[in-house]
């Protein structure tokens, strides 16, 4: 059973809070007012209309500070000293963070926070339009002037109709984030996000709400942000049904989200948004594909195109989950970073969209020797006049071996084979952090991103990675350009992936990506002794191409967000990577990880320098996992000169 409703209070402020607060309230010390006043907040406003008294009692006392760890029944605020605490200081949010280590804290997820109060500050400003009301601050003014989006009204330009962050907004939405740790993010939530009514910083930890708290003092924010102390899927559930949701929820566990992702498409409103991150990539990225089908329901695969299918992976989770309930997600940006994603959904509800959303779901076939992939779609809808009938997909869409490489298939899915965002939101959220880029740290590497995501062929589920396409049939390696411009030529669309630099994502069959490289290997011959011992090289290269390739460059082969040398794939940031959870002998763990940051990958690199005998000799098992060199001889510079590209 949870204890998290257990009063860490006096039994004579516990009694306060049973009492009419409103009648009580004038005969209390102005602060002590003030902090009643706030611990109230929660059962008030999100109950909406009136929650039933044991309601108000549990969500108040859930709201208490917590004892210290000693069992004083004290918060430890009132006895800690400031050497007790380093400054953090992000966006415009100042931390106290403890320097015992109790209470989480990652500095490398910035780029999460910053994107993330990015988001929902543009969510609130579309949500306050149709209020009536604007925001400021956010670099939208002169973009709303320019453009009237979707169905919202116009808002005139009235100071009085004008939301600034920080201030609190009676009509502004109300935000819960979930697993907060010192509550960082809630706090730049209300210091940078306008149009806020109120957030909820809940965490399990004692530790980590009675951080929560002093840093909602710290910062001035009381009037906005309530910490509480829930275990976050109890706490969601309890605002399930009929009680008023939140809308917006943001969850940021410690690896996977599956576990809250039930309570959290139940608790977010009709239209609500979630941000989600998931920093167990790995199990998304086939190594432990049974662990992820027993957390997202899905099979992983080990492929190039891994970190976008685990967005997909998780995408797909997330609506098998809302679907359950007669609801259905729209994501509006899906985001693969350093080590984790980011999905940013919103979820309806309707009973007759959520019907569809076996058609928006699929499995993927994925060939064990060339790395070819074919999708396939789960159910199907046909429409006719007025009549909708939904039907189970026709496959599978290849035979039992493969028609380029004849080796296997291996299966993974479901993954979410609909667009990963919303091409108008990333439109205007990339417009928003170009005007007020001094607003995050991080803006440059968000301007970056931002425009690849939007140059991703929205409808192209997956990509080929061009060193994989050129390792397959021991060819070097074709500059992208040339790739790009080759796919063009034959009539087919091409972009890359914000996932990987060198991806190419084409609504191109596979053949024709095969004809490309048989092109490619005609003009670039490969050593026949290669071949001999590869199967999969030679069968692929011993077919004549369908079409001839043409690789004259074209002016549309290269990205604009390439052109303008843009920031886009940035090297992995110091001591990356999740951080070990809070209060478990950290201090050693995280020393141990600082000293070894990076020694694994430049042992790998030093033995990168040198060739692989197995490969020269015709034949390396291990193809692209190999500790030695496989780039040999001119191979070598047209590799690196492809990557050199990729860096201007
Ligand atoms: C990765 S940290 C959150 C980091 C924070 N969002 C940030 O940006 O700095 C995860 C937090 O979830 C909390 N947590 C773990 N399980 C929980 C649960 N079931 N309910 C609520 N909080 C939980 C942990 O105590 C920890 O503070
Ligand atoms: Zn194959």
């Amino acid at each position: 059973m949870l204890t998290r409703f257990k009063p860490a209070v006096t039994i004579s402020s516990t009694k306060l809070f049973s009492q009419n607060l409103s009648g009580c309230a004038s005969l209390l010390k102005p602060g002590l007012k003030k902090l009643l006043y706030k611990r109230n907040i929660p059962g008030n406003s999100f109950s909406g209309s009136m929650a039933t008294k044991t309601e108000q009692t549990s969500q108040r006392t859930s709201t208490e500070p917590p004892s210290d760890s000693n069992g004083t029944g004290q918060s430890d605020h009132t006895t800690a000293s400031p050497s007790d605490y380093t400054i953090v200081k992000e966006g415009k949010a100042e931390i106290l963070f403890p320097n015992k280590n109790k209470v989480f804290y990652n500095p490398v997820q910035e780029f999460n926070r910053d994107l993330t109060v990015a988001v929902i500050s543009l969510f609130a400003e579309e949500q306050l339009k149709k209020k009536g009301l604007s925001v400021g601050g956010i670099g939208l003014e002169q973009s709303d002037k320019e453009t009237t989006t979707d169905d919202l009204p116009t808002v005139d330009q009235d100071p009085t109709h004008m939301v600034q962050a920080g201030d609190k907004c009676q009509d502004g939405l109300t935000v819960l984030e979930a697993l907060s740790a010192t509550g960082l993010r809630a706090i730049r939530f209300a210091k940078e996000v306008p149009g806020i009514r109120e957030i909820v910083a809940n965490d399990l930890s004692r530790e980590a709400v009675s951080s929560i708290q002093k840093n909602i003092t710290h910062n001035g924010v009381d009037d906005l942000v309530v910490a509480n102390h829930a275990d976050a899927s109890a706490f969601m559930y309890e605002h399930r049904g009929k009680q008023v949701k939140f809308d917006v929820i943001d969850l940021d566990p410690y690896g996977s989200p599956s576990a809250f992702l039930d309570s959290a498409v139940q608790s977010v409103k009709d239209g609500g948004l979630l941000c989600i991150t998931c920093t167990d990539a790995a199990v998304m990225c086939g190594n432990g594909s049974e662990t992820c089908w027993t957390k997202y329901g899905s099979m992983s695969l080990r492929a190039k195109y891994c970190h976008e299918m685990a967005l997909r992976i998780v995408l797909s989770c997330l609506d098998r989950h809302a679907n359950r309930y007669h609801r259905y997600i729209v994501p509006q940006l899906s985001l693969f970073a350093d080590f984790y994603c980011r999905v940013f959904v919103r979820v309806y509800v309707s009973q007759a969209q959520a019907k569809r959303s076996a058609s928006k779901q699929a499995m993927v076939y994925h060939c064990s020797g060339c790395d070819t992939f074919n999708v396939q779609r789960i159910g199907r809808i046909v429409e006719k006049n007025r009549s909708v009938k939904f039907h189970p997909g026709n496959g599978p869409p290849v035979g039992p071996a493969c028609e380029h490489c004849s080796a296997t298939h291996q299966i993974g899915g479901p993954i979410w084979a609909e667009p990963l965002h919303d091409a108008g939101f990333v439109q205007r959220l990339l417009s928003s952090v170009e005007n007020s880029a001094d607003r995050f740290n991080t803006a440059q590497r968000m301007v970056g991103m931002l425009s690849v995501v939007s140059e991703e062929l929205p409808d192209c589920p997956m990509f080929y990675c061009l060193d994989k396409l050129a390792s397959v049939v021991r060819v070097n390696c074709p500059p992208l350009l040339a790739v790009r411009s080759a796919i063009l030529h034959a009539g087919y669309q091409v972009s890359l992936s914000h996932t990987c630099k060198t991806a190419v994502k084409t609504d191109a069959p596979p053949h024709v990506i095969w004809d490309i490289m048989r092109g490619w290997a005609k003009l670039n011959p490969v050593n026949p002794s290669r071949l001999s011992s590869d199967a999969v090289a030679s069968t692929i290269l011993g077919k004549e191409p369908g079409i001839e390739a043409n690789f004259t460059i074209r002016a549309d082969a290269n990205p604009a967000s390439r052109q303008k040398g843009l920031k886009r794939f940035q090297e992995n940031p110091k001591y990356w990577g999740p951080k070990a959870r809070a209060g478990r002998g950290e201090e050693a763990q995280e020393d141990r990880r600082k000293r070894l940051q990076g020694k694994r990958q430049q042992e790998q690199l030093d033995l990168k320098q040198f060739p692989c005998k197995r490969f020269k000799q015709g034949h390396c098992e291990y193809g692209d996992e190999c500790r030695y060199s496989h780039e040999l001889g001119d191979q070598e510079n047209t590799t690196s000169s492809t990557v050199e590209q990729e860096k201007e």
